[in-house]
């Protein structure tokens, strides 16, 4: 790909701020990015791994002649870097995210960015790992993988096709949905699943016989575990910022626990092995879809 953006600006040189950066250099999509952060440490970790060319360090004027800012925070921290970034942004420079939630990241940009909003393209890619910060980053973590774009009213075409074109130029698939749909089908099928993944492990952690049972822990355990390594301060965030619609999917799961409590009180064979026969052929075909 010729190169699309001369100059990317990335505030968050993490696992996703990273990947993106090192995936449109393998593809030739960018001559220069440009790195922000909470710690100097971390940055330039981020120069000596080649993921950034330069350490930021006055935001005006770095955001001034960019084609291309990228938040990759987690969600708690945009609203106040969108205060920031608003002011000086070039009347070319576009700026999207990579946050996992879109209403309040939205509602951030409305109440920040002021007369710059059309200049805002929210966007979420649904990739990632339970591990962070930048040495985690990987040039191919998006190749194949969904981007969902959810536009403004105020966004222009050509805007929203820039945006769309940097994610593919990581060789993503993008979709779109609005704001709302995005925050209710993630509640679903990755919040949900991070919380109860994080309160198992939290369970067990309180136990006296916290190191016997996880001496016997295998690949079960391993499986739906994973994720509650990921990162306290990102999926805090996360929680919080979706929370409305993440508590109608925990009282929804509680609904089925409590299902399965009775059904278990009961004995009752014939509908354990229903529910266990349901959730298999669902799993089992959205497995072979994903060819997986
Ligand atoms: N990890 C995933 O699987 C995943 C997937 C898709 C989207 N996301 C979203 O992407 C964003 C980043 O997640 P990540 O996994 O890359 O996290 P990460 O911890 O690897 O990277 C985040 C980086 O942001 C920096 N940072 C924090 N506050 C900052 C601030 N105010 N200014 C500048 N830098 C700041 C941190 O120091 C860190 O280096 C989050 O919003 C998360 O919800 C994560
Ligand atoms: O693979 C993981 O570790 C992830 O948690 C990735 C995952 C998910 O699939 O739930 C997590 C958060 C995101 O916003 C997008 C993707």
């Amino acid at each position: 790909m010729a190169q699309s953006f001369k100059k990317i600006v990335i505030f968050g040189v993490g696992l996703i701020g990273g990947s993106f950066a090192l995936a449109l250099r393998k593809a030739h999509a960018v001559s220069e990015v440009v790195g922000f952060g909470r710690s100097a440490a971390t940055l330039e970790q981020a120069r000596q791994l080649g993921i950034i060319d330069r350490i930021g360090e006055d935001v005006a004027c770095e955001v001034a002649d960019a084609d291309l800012v990228l938040l990759a925070t987690p969600v708690g921290q945009m609203a106040e870097l969108m205060a920031r970034i608003s002011p000086h942004l070039g009347a070319h420079t576009l700026v999207t995210d990579g946050g996992s939630t879109k209403g309040d990241v939205v509602a951030a940009a409305r109440a920040n960015m002021g007369g710059r909003i059309s200049q805002f393209v929210p966007a979420h890619p649904i990739a990632g790992a339970e591990k962070s910060g930048a040495a985690a980053a990987m040039a191919d973590l998006y190749v194949g993988k969904k981007v969902v774009l959810t536009p403004l009213p105020e966004n222009s075409n050509e805007s929203v096709a820039r945006v769309r074109l940097a994610w593919e130029a990581c060789d993503a698939v993008v979709s779109e949905l609005t704001a709302e749909q995005h925050d209710a089908v993630f509640a679903a099928v990755s919040h949900l699943p991070h919380l109860l993944s994080f309160a198992l492990v939290h369970d067990l952690a309180q136990r006296d016989d916290r190191d016997l049972l996880l001496s016997f822990a295998a690949s079960g355990f391993r499986d739906f575990t994973r994720i509650a390594a990921s990162s306290p301060e990102m999926w805090r965030d996360i929680s919080l910022a979706n929370r409305e619609a993440l508590l109608r999917e925990l009282q929804a799961y509680i609904g089925e626990l409590t299902m399965m409590s009775s059904a278990l009180e009961a004995g009752d064979a014939a509908r354990l092995e229903q529910i266990f026969r349901t959730a298999r052929e669902l799993r089992a075909g959205w497995a072979e879809r994903q060819g997986q």
